[in-house]
């Protein structure tokens, strides 16, 4: 993971029809951790969960806390909501981050709050809870003056779905690149992402049918790649593949699947995440998951072919 807390890769800026964004200043290679920012600050999702009217007492009372620098800051922020709320509950339901999936609760950030949505965006963010950060990394190459992106929903809606939740919450149409696809193709693309939903549901039920499990898993990698994906959704696979196998006692594919995972994790989140660390410890010991030997005992001792880049080795791990 390249990182670079010296220099700003990004700058803050008027951007045509959305209001403020951000841009890249240089090239950004992919895996570059862009953002790494503290929070104003948070709401618990059990105040959350308690209504608007303790939410805004919440705010409240954390901006009293605040110098008036950060208060102007967060003041200054965008309100899709107009009227309907109360300009803090207004700024802060346009603004705040998930923190954590579930989420803990929802952070308030200066500048990551500028970053405004793609439905295939070029970054993805996430909460470090080992640093109490929000972090942004690039997952492809992105070139300077480029706008930074973030996806504000599920990765895998609809056109028509992502289009009435964007307008519900944040009162836009979404013009992105993946949203002014030619209907025909668009289309396509939105059967690609139906089918990662539904093989997304259906892996947790192939059960103990670990060969129909990875066939999902791979056809799941497979469509993520063909439609351009590449965020959390990534590792997540790798991880689930990894879990069957470790439930299988398959110690060769537990092992190359975990390490995919850990590869995968580094990128979109950094070395530093909560979910590196606990992937290294179990690309370290793999049979110390949980589930290790859960479907019986296989003892599969079979190792795949040494290049991990030929047909042969893809052949092996996801048992085709
Ligand atoms: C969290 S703010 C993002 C920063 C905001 N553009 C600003 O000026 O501060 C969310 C708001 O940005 C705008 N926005 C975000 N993504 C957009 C997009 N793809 N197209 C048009 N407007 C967008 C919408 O007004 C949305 O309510």
């Amino acid at each position: 993971m390249a990182t670079n807390n010296q220099q700003r890769l990004y700058d803050i800026v008027p951007i045509p029809n959305k209001g403020t964004g951000v841009i890249a200043t240089q090239d950004i290679p992919k895996g570059t951790r862009i953002m790494a920012e503290k929070p104003l600050f948070i709401v618990p999702t059990d105040i959350m969960k308690r209504g608007n009217e303790v939410v805004e007492k919440h705010i409240t009372q954390k901006l009293k806390g605040l110098d008036k620098d950060q208060q102007r800051a967060f003041l200054s922020l965008h309100n899709c909501h107009g009227a309907k709320f109360s300009p803090f509950l207004g700024i802060s339901e346009t603004n705040i981050l998930g923190l954590g999936s579930p989420p803990v609760g929802g952070g308030l950030f200066i500048e990551a709050s500028r970053i405004n949505h793609a439905c295939n965006p070029n970054t993805q963010n996430s909460w470090n809870e080992r640093i109490s950060r929000e972090t942004i990394h690039a997952v492809r190459d992105i070139k300077e003056g480029e706008e930074i992106t973030i996806s504000y929903i599920g990765h895998f809606a609809s056109y028509d779905e992502r289009q009435s939740i964007l307008k519900d919450k944040f009162k836009f149409d979404c013009a992105c690149e993946v949203c002014s696809l030619p209907p025909d193709q668009r289309r396509v693309s939105d059967d690609r992402l139906t089918t990662i939903h539904e093989l997304d549901q259906a892996i947790l039920s192939a059960g103990s049918n670990v060969k129909l499990g990875l066939r999902m898993v791979h056809k799941m990698l497979s469509i993520l790649e063909t439609e351009g994906m590449y965020n959390s959704q990534v590792y997540r696979a790798y991880y689930d593949a990894f879990q069957m196998m470790a439930a299988t006692d398959d110690k060769a594919r537990a092992g190359e699947l975990i390490r995919m995972a850990l590869e995968h994790a580094k990128v979109v989140e950094g070395n530093d995440s909560e979910t590196v660390k606990r992937f290294e410890r179990l690309a370290a010991n793999p049979t110390s998951h949980m589930a290790w030997g859960l479907y019986g005992r296989k003892r599969s001792q079979e190792m795949g072919p040494a290049d991990k880049d030929s047909e042969a080795f893809k052949t092996w791990l996801w048992m085709k």
